[in-house]
């Protein structure tokens, strides 16, 4: 199993507002994961602690077998994790393509030709060579959270979470994206997992998993 959480529980404030307890949940390389459930109920929390941002109150997350705390959470995030949230996006006063660029390089990419590979994927999702090279503060909410998915999409991180990716998007962008999602996991192998409200992305999930009365049910 690529990532597991083992018996979380978690709560912000005292125990007696916990969450949820005692949380088992599975995700394998090369699918596509869904986090669905009522607002406020903390599906970004559990988020948050599978991309090693915060750790469970009691219990653990596991990367490939070892507990995150064992692996050290900036380590974990370095190596194994890319992280599309919308309050942890893109590096200001950088393009586009240099975002990109800068994340593949951290993440020692083997493409052989980046700036190339970089553009083209950016096309895919509608940002052409012209918005690629502007400075990202100059893009639009929608447009920079497509160039955020490019970059994860570009790192060589084995897992990928994101929240609520499709969040800024119309219909069209919507499709596009959830079309390379399913590529990340499917042909690229990755272990893919996004929060989302929306039905139409959830669908095209491999497993859904619902947050519901502080527990996680797979839907099929
Ligand atoms: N830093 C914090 N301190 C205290 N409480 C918090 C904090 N962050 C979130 N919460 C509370 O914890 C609960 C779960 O929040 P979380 O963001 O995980 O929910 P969510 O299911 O992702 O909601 P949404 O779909 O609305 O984004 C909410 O009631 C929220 O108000």
């Amino acid at each position: 199993m690529m990532l597991t959480a083992k018996n979380v529980s978690y709560w912000y404030d005292t125990e007696a507002n916990t969450l949820y307890k005692d949380v088992n949940l599975d995700f394998e390389a090369g699918r596509l994961y869904g986090i669905i459930g009522s607002s406020g109920a903390g599906k970004t929390t559990m988020l948050t602690m599978l991309a090693g941002l915060d750790k469970p109150r009691r219990g653990e997350i596991l990367y490939e077998g070892t507990s995150l705390q064992k692996i050290g959470l900036t380590q974990y995030r370095n190596r194994y994790v890319s992280i599309v949230f919308q309050a942890y996006n893109l590096l200001p006063y950088m393009s586009a393509l240099d975002n990109v660029l800068t994340a593949m390089q951290i993440t020692h990419s083997t493409q052989d030709n980046p700036t190339e590979y970089a553009l083209n994927m950016l096309t895919k999702v509608g940002i052409d060579e012209a918005l690629a090279r502007k400075n990202v503060q100059k893009l639009s909410g929608g447009q920079q959270q497509r160039i955020a998915i490019v970059r994860a999409m570009c790192c060589s991180a084995p897992v990928v979470v994101a929240d609520e990716p499709t969040g800024n998007l119309d219909e069209t962008n919507t499709q596009e994206i959830i079309k390379l999602f399913q590529e990340l996991a499917h042909d690229q192998q990755k272990c893919v997992i996004l929060v989302t409200h929306e039905k139409e992305v959830a669908a095209s999930c491999d497993v859904q998993f619902h947050l519901q009365n502080k527990t996680f049910e797979e839907v099929s």
